[in-house]
């Protein structure tokens, strides 16, 4: 029993039941917290001011298909009644209030997977547009079914009764959904491990310049007052758009949001008059919600261009079939790495890799297994390399690896080792033929504390390139660097 506790506990843990029941308690859970949050907000007499729920069961829904299960939904369903009933909430009132939440965000859920093509992500300006219409039809379906609930509860004419559950659930859709939909989970997981392991976490107090901007737009703000005051942010929301990543510029568009939101709940906003609480409030939270829109946008513009800038670097310097660096960059890179090797008096030495009888695997298996030989033999290369080498393809069959500040036994026990594991490897060709493949490599050293360039360290690997295919193949030659007497530093 005793070895059998954890495998038992982790069998009952993973068995099909107790996975479905784990995540309608997360959802029921999560659910009920924020329902809490957004019943302790609501001013008296009024329907809450923040409404987390409804954005969150989405939010959950749409990154965790999983979870769109119907006993997810009776969770939800669940945790929203017994929140209300728990604060005093009346059976039939609390019954069509929930429904009232649901049905926006089933409206809104099935949009998202009826156009399953849709990008969930954000990354792409039109995704704005689709969760913007979306949003919209869930607000709708919410306010359609929960506005004759406020005529029931506060006597309110059915008009505006729909448009300050429209107007609310817009905001909270637009400001919340796209904090859950882009949240980093396993970024922030690995800053969290950061934290704990005590590491120092550098503060650049300039990459916070924007965040200052916004919180001195909202003084600004308050102290200008007046219809127009809800605009003089925006800049900086503009600024934070184009500085912070998505899921951080939401984030600050969000806080921003509920701050304005809580702000106006306890009249604190010189922003109107105060002839009419509920006119106000609409025409706020709409306003918030196309605010909402803008950095929203342009942060989505950023990291769509961002994505497209890092697979342009990416292909530029990458050779497209081997995925090694291309022989331009690979050059380059080198270069740098050698000077850094001198400047610190370290030694250098590089590999150059020529497939032996290449044409031969071409000609009797087909080009199309020989692209296949070479893409494994990178593969295979560069899972034996360290963080700091470099590795390239310099053309067909020609490969080159820089191994800074290695020792010469070292460039030669790493050479023979890919020359042994490359002569072992069986490469699958076309048809999941194998194939036998075998490699001759040059090594050119530079020892510790001596001068070179670049090119005559490239030649010196060369040179015993030649002589490994010269002397039969398959085999590792070296030419150690001749450093005239007056190079020598
Ligand atoms: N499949 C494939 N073949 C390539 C590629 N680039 C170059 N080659 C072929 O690689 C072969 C190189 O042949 P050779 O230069 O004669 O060299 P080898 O047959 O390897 O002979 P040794 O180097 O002397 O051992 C040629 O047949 C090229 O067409 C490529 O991207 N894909």
């Amino acid at each position: 029993m005793s070895a059998d506790r954890f495998g038992w506990h982790s069998e009952l843990w993973a068995a099909p039941w107790s996975r479905v029941l784990r995540r309608a308690l997360i959802v029921g859970g999560v659910i009920f917290a924020a329902a809490l949050i957004g019943i302790l907000s609501r001013p008296v007499g009024f329907l809450a001011s923040i409404w987390p729920a409804n954005a969150l069961l989405l939010g959950m829904l749409l990154r965790t298909p999983r979870l769109t299960s119907g006993w997810c939904w009776l969770a939800a369903f669940i945790a929203l009644v017994l929140a209300d009933l728990l604060t005093g909430g009346k059976w039939l009132i609390t019954l069509w209030l929930t429904a009232a939440n649901l049905a926006g965000v089933a409206m809104a859920c099935w949009l998202y997977s009826h156009f399953h093509s849709v990008d969930r992500t954000l990354q792409s300006p039109l995704a704005v547009l689709h969760l913007f219409v979306f949003c919209f039809c869930g607000a709708l379906a919410s306010a359609l079914v929960g506005c004759g609930a406020s005529i029931v509860l506060f006597d309110r004419n059915i008009w505006v009764g729909l448009a300050y559950w429209f107007s609310a659930e817009m905001v909270n859709y637009i400001t919340i959904l796209p904090v859950i939909l882009t949240f980093p989970l396993r970024r922030i997981a690995q800053w969290f491990q950061q934290a704990f392991a005590m590491r120092r976490v550098e503060l650049d107090w300039l990459r916070l310049a924007p965040l200052f901007s916004l919180a001195l737009s909202l003084g600004v703000m308050m102290a200008v007052g007046g219809s127009g005051a809800i605009a003089l942010p925006v800049p900086a929301l503009l600024w934070c758009a184009l500085s912070y990543s998505l899921f951080s510029t939401m984030l600050v568009t969000l806080i921003f949001a509920t701050i304005i939101s809580l702000a106006l709940a306890r009249n604190l906003l010189p922003v109107f008059a105060h002839a009419n609480f509920i006119d106000d409030t609409v025409s706020l939270r709409l306003g918030l919600t196309m605010l909402a829109l803008g950095p929203l946008t342009v942060a989505c513009i950023n990291a769509a261009r961002n994505k497209l800038v890092i697979q342009l670097d990416h292909a530029v310097n990458h050779d497209y079939l081997t995925d090694a660096l291309s022989r331009a960059t690979f050059e380059h890179r080198a270069g740098h790495a050698l000077k850094e090797c001198i400047a610190a008096g370290k030694p250098v030495a590089v590999l150059m890799m020529d497939l032996d009888h290449f044409k031969y695997i071409n000609d009797h298996f087909g080009h199309r297994s020989g692209d296949l030989v070479l893409i494994e033999f990178a593969r295979l290369v560069d899972g034996q390399l360290r963080k700091g080498d470099l590795f390239g393809r310099l053309g067909g069959e020609e490969f080159a690896v820089m191994l800074p500040g290695i020792s010469r036994e070292g460039a030669l026990s790493v050479a023979e080792r890919l020359r042994s594991m490359v002569a072992a490897h069986r490469f699958a060709g076309v048809d999941g033929k194998l194939l036998k493949a075998t490699v001759s490599i040059g090594v050119g050293y530079l020892p510790a504390k001596q001068r070179i360039e670049r090119e005559r360290l490239l030649v010196r690997a060369d040179e015993a390139l030649y002589l490994a295919k010269n002397r039969g193949r398959n085999q590792v030659q070296i030419q150690d660097v001749q450093v005239p007497a007056a190079a020598k530093s």
